[in-house]
């Protein structure tokens, strides 16, 4: 069975018949060095990547590396294809599994179909909305604490990304698992890092001394600790992320396994903390180059006239939430997105076969001129009601992805990330040199290859109202 998408009136439809105007997509002829220097472009600098391929191939291109077709497929007709998945021609667990299945094995990520639904819908007990509600309240002390703890000289400069990436390990050790911080908590955090760190190996060999080497035994370290805590989990009335997909049960009484709650827990501290952390630089460097944006979004900060955020408070911030999704444009976490072809199909009048990698790139659909006026420049206001470019297409703004597998940690995310922005722009001001400009390493996750150097200046205590 062959599935067809055709462009235009965005239909997509099932056929049985080969699609009489469709030719079959043959690999590009391209030498060994060009290859070769095309795989380095796509890690180091995947938009002009994806913008080089795309002109001179058009919006579907097939690689042979190997034994391994990889196909290329560009615009928002490509993600609405691959992230709607009708007609389940493609597979989340086959792509991700030969990504990341060596040390994130069964990840919700990682299922489909009827498997994956019914691990989401218990994973929902983590995130309903007075679920939310409590974690809020859990961290909005602890965010405040670390941000009023960052240590610098006056006008002094301070590493931006590893204060994120230890605020999100942080949490992830107290809302996640429900730990004290520091003991414990610091050696899970270490062995979360070291298997984070094997997710994308440069050298696949589980040899002792290679990074996958320490990332499997980093995992089993995790591994047992979780099993060790779940028979208390299960028994307890905690509201940690943990406790909650401990207890969790479906209409039929249906509950994780310990195996599946430990693969569900690791998975998730991964999928929640490099993201977020990503998301937070690229906005702080975003606020420190367009400080006019930084005054505005204090303003609004200010304006809450409190010193705790509450979840009804989350809805205040309407100009945060806009500098949010334009930085997520411009930075996407995952510039990327893979699935594997379990089925042959067309796509604008090429026909695909069976068994490719197919991987498409919100980074490059996020900077389309066809969606986004002037897509290079910061321009938060294009999320404003009155503009909204992203409903454009549905499928034009995807750093989340969508469809079945759509972040399910979206608001989670949001909220944390209007969390810190709240406590960040209360206490300082911060800026970066006017010739600076961040140097970023898109892949796996997009983060700044300095740490993202900012200068900070204290805000007069005037400006911060006294915490009840
Ligand atoms: C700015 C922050 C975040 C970004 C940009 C982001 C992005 C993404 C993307 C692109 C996917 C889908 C990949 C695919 O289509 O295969 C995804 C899936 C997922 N994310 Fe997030 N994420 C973020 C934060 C979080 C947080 C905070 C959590 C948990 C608390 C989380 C948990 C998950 C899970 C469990 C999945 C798998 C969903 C499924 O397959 O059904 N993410 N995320």
């Amino acid at each position: 069975m062959l599935a067809t998408y055709t462009k235009g009136e965005n239909t997509m439809a099932d056929l049985t018949a080969v699609n009489q105007g469709s030719t079959a997509l043959r690999p590009i002829k391209v030498s060994l060095l060009e290859t070769l220097r095309m795989i380095r472009q796509s890690y180091r600098q995947p938009l002009e990547h994806a913008q080089d391929m795309q002109q001179r191939y058009g919006n579907a291109v097939m690689q042979r590396i190997g034994r391994q077709s990889y196909v290329n497929l560009y615009g928002a007709d490509a993600h609405r294809l691959a992230l709607v998945n009708e007609g389940q021609i493609f597979s989340n667990k086959k792509a991700w599994d030969m990504i990341i299945g060596r040390v994130f094995p069964n990840g919700l990520m990682l299922r489909d179909g009827d498997d994956h639904r019914y691990h989401r819908r218990l994973m929902q007990a983590g995130f309903k909305n007075p679920v939310l509600q409590g974690y809020l309240a859990d961290m909005g002390p602890q965010v405040h604490a670390a941000v009023e703890a960052w240590e610098f000289k006056p006008g002094g400069s301070l590493l931006a990304y590893p204060l994120f990436k230890r605020m999100t390990l942080d949490m992830a050790a107290t809302i996640f698992l429900g730990m004290e911080l520091g003991g414990d908590a610091h050696k899970i955090s270490r062995a979360f890092e070291a298997t984070v760190a094997a997710s994308m190996p440069r050298v696949p060999l589980a040899i002792p001394g290679t990074i996958l080497w320490r990332g499997i035994r980093a995992r089993h370290y995790m591994c047992r600790y979780f099993q060790q805590q779940i028979k208390r989990k299960r028994e307890g009335q905690g509201n940690d992320m943990f406790s909650l997909l401990c207890r969790a049960t479906d209409e039929e009484g249906n509950q994780y396994t310990d195996e599946e709650v430990v693969d569900h827990m690791i998975f998730l501290m991964m999928a929640a903390h490099d993201t977020t952390t990503s998301a937070l630089t690229s906005m702080t460097y975003a606020l420190a180059q367009h400080t006019e944006w930084q005054d505005q979004l204090r303003k609004e900060a200010l304006a809450i006239g409190k010193d705790a955020l509450s979840y009804h408070d989350l809805e205040r911030m309407p100009q945060t939430e806009w500098v949010m999704k334009e930085a997520l444009r411009m930075y996407p976490p995952l510039s990327s997105l893979p699935k594997y072809s379990l089925k042959s199909f067309d796509f604008e009048g090429s026909t695909i076969p069976a068994g490719a990698m197919v991987v498409t790139y919100p980074i490059h659909t996020h900077y389309m001129e066809q969606y986004w006026s002037n897509p290079t420049r910061f321009d938060p206001e294009r999320f404003s009601d009155e503009r909204a470019e992203q409903k454009t297409h549905a499928y034009c703004w995807v750093p989340f992805s969508g469809g079945a597998h759509m972040c399910i940690g979206l608001h989670f995310a949001i909220m944390q990330i209007k969390l810190v922005m709240f406590e960040m722009l209360r206490r300082y001001r911060w800026t970066v040199p006017d010739t600076y400009r961040m140097p970023v390493q898109q892949s796996p996750i997009s983060k700044p290859r300095d740490g993202l150097p900012i200068y900070l200046d204290a805000l007069p205590p005037r400006a911060i109202p006294a915490r009840s």
